[in-house]
C-alpha cells in the first residue's frame, strides 16, 4: 500500500539577491517572488532579476508581481525574463490579467468572505487566487494578517498570504488548507533583505503542519 504525502506548496516572495534566492531554494520553497511595483522596498530591477534567475536551479517556479502595471511594461519584463506565473495585487481585469502567454494568480485583499467569492468567480480562468489583507490604501506586502473566517470557498487553489511567519503559518494552514502559502515580511531581516534562519523556520512549520 502508498502512501500519499501531501503538503502545502510555499512561495517566498520578495526576492532582491541571489544569495537569498539560493537560501530559500536550499530551506524549500517552492516558487519565488520578484516584485516589479516602483513604490515598493522590495522592487527589483527587471534586468537584476533576470541575472538571478538565469543563475536558478530547475523545478523552482518564478512569479513575476505586477500591480496594475501599464500592458506594455509587463510585456517588456516578461520578454526580458524568464517568467513561470504572473501574479496581479492591483486591481486588474480578469481580460487584462488573460492578455499574456503566461499564466496567472490574482491577488484580492479580504474584507469580507462574501466580496472575496465575487471577485474570485470573476477571475474562473485564474490558476490560484492569493488571499491577502486588506489594508487602505496598500496593495501588498503589509505584513497584516486577516480573519481567516473570511475565507471563501473557490474553484481555483487557495494560496494564502497576509502577515505570515513562522509563528503563525502552522496554525494557518491546519485552519485554512490553502493549496500554498506565500510570504514576505514574515522571513526578512530587513525589508527587502531575506534571513535565512527565519525562512528555514517558516518551511520546518510548514512541513510539521
Ligand atoms: O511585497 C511587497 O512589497 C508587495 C507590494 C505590493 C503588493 C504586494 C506585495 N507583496 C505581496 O503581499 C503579500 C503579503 O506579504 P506579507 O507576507 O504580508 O509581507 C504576499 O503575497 C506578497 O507577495
Amino acid at each position: 500500500m502508498s502512501t500519499i504525502v501531501k503538503r502545502t506548496r510555499v512561495k517566498m516572495c520578495g526576492i532582491t539577491r541571489l544569495e537569498d534566492a539560493l537560501a530559500a531554494i536550499e530551506a524549500g520553497a517552492d516558487a519565488l517572488g520578484f516584485v516589479f511595483y516602483k513604490p515598493s522596498p522590495r522592487y527589483i530591477e527587471p534586468v537584476k532579476a533576470r541575472d538571478i534567475i538565469r543563475q536558478l536551479p530547475p523545478f523552482v517556479a518564478r512569479v513575476g508581481l505586477f500591480v496594475d502595471a501599464p500592458r506594455c511594461e509587463v510585456l517588456e519584463i516578461t520578454e526580458l525574463l524568464s517568467l513561470d506565473l504572473l501574479q496581479f495585487h492591483g486591481d486588474e481585469t480578469p481580460a487584462y490579467c488573460q492578455g499574456f502567454h503566461q499564466p496567472y494568480m490574482k491577488a484580492l485583499r479580504v474584507r469580507t468572505a462574501d466580496e472575496a467569492a465575487e471577485q474570485a468567480a470573476l477571475h474562473a480562468n485564474a490558476s490560484a487566487i492569493l488571499l491577502d489583507a486588506y489594508v487602505e490604501g496598500v496593495p501588498g506586502g503589509t505584513g497584516q494578517a486577516f480573519d481567516w473566517q473570511q475565507i471563501p470557498t473557490l474553484k481555483q487553489p487557495l494560496v494564502l498570504a497576509g502577515g505570515l511567519s513562522a509563528a503563525n503559518v502552522q496554525q494557518a494552514i491546519r485552519q485554512v488548507r490553502p493549496f500554498a502559502v506565500d510570504v514576505s515580511g514574515g522571513i526578512e531581516a530587513s525589508k527587502g533583505i531575506k534571513d535565512t534562519g527565519k525562512m528555514q523556520a517558516f518551511m520546518q512549520q510548514v512541513l510539521g503542519a
